[in-house]
């Protein structure tokens, strides 16, 4: 069974979070999406046509499941979700939430794989958010919202990848892998009337790497360790002398799952990357002379 990514949506109270989840939901195509939230009223139910109710669970005919648990039933909705056949979940924390500790959950949840902290921000009301540099420390993306409420965008101190919108209107596919869209027979709703594709979406940016030869795992581990700056995930396979590994990164998250040899082939996924910089880096760390078992510890640390 393919292990599902757990995408985490924290912010201050506010900020913009369920407006972002209702933007997810709706340019999605035929991803199915779990989402899990406090409670039903803050997703835009009535924009998508619901086919039945099960308890906390709601099922959208575009085929996202919707859960309302609070924080201590989430671990169990978490393996519930995790046997569904759904390709990313999202939870949103409310505004109070920990983020932390939810990231903390998601790691030790079975069947489950993270997906990153996506952290908004009020480009207005920044100023009051209590907490906001340790947040924003932990944040895997962050997302600059309201700045059609700023004549200038603030300079937030984080290290991690920023992403200026309005309405929580970034790609999607920064997030996850983005099916076309589902054309089974479906209830249109009014939803379906506005034309998104004229919708303008914070894209993001990928650089594709293949390489036949293979690569220093000490290297290429100080690459992953940097952070090239606008980086957010990278996924994968990688080539090393001793083996080939599926590299799934989100952050500073890191996981390698030994598969069959076959050559480097990454695609990494942030804001203003800068392509030609990255791809040199990367060529910079193929290996140019034989390389001992013993280096190849600096990977099988993050080994799953
Ligand atoms: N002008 C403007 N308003 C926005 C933007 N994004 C969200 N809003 C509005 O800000 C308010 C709060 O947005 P929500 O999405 O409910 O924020 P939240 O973080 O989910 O809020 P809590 O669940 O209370 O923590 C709503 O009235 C939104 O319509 C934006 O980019 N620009």
């Amino acid at each position: 069974m393919a292990v599902i990514p757990v995408v985490v949506l924290a912010g201050f109270l506010g900020s913009g979070k369920t407006t972002l989840l209702n933007h997810l939901l709706r340019t999605s195509g035929g991803t199915r999406i779990g989402v899990v939230v406090n409670d039903f009223g803050s997703i835009n139910i009535d924009a998508f046509a619901v086919s039945a109710q099960v308890d906390s669970m709601v099922t959208l005919s575009n085929g996202c499941l919707c859960c309302a648990v609070d924080g201590s039933e989430l671990g169990e909705m978490l393996g519930e979700l995790a046997t569904s056949d759904l390709d990313v979940i999202v939870i949103e924390a409310s505004g109070l939430a920990e983020p932390s500790a939810l990231v903390r959950m998601v790691l030790q949840a079975p069947g489950v794989s993270y997906g990153g902290l996506i952290y908004v921000v009020d480009a207005v009301e920044f100023g009051a958010v209590p907490h906001l540099d340790r947040d924003l420390a932990m944040a895997d993306l962050v997302v600059l919202n309201k700045a059609d409420r700023v004549s200038s965008l603030p300079s937030l101190s984080t290290e991690a990848p920023v992403l200026a919108v309005s309405f929580g209107r970034i790609d999607p596919a920064l997030l996850f892998e983005v099916r076309p869209p589902d054309l089974g027979p479906r209830q249109l709703t009014f939803d379906d009337l506005e034309d998104h594709s004229t919708h303008t979406h914070a894209a993001y940016d990928s650089v594709t790497f293949t390489s036949e030869e293979p690569m220093h795992p000490k290297l290429f581990m100080d690459l992953l360790a940097a952070r090239p700056p606008g980086l957010f995930r990278a996924k994968g396979f990688v080539r090393f002398e001793h083996g080939t590994f599926m590299l799934h990164t989100v952050g500073a998250y890191v996981s390698f799952t030994a598969v069959e040899p076959a050559p480097t082939q990454l695609v990494l996924i942030g804001t203003g990357l800068d392509a030609d910089s990255l791809t040199d880096w990367l060529l910079a760390c193929v290996a140019l002379e034989p390389v001992s078992s013993e280096e190849m510890l600096w990977v099988l640390r993050y080994a799953r």
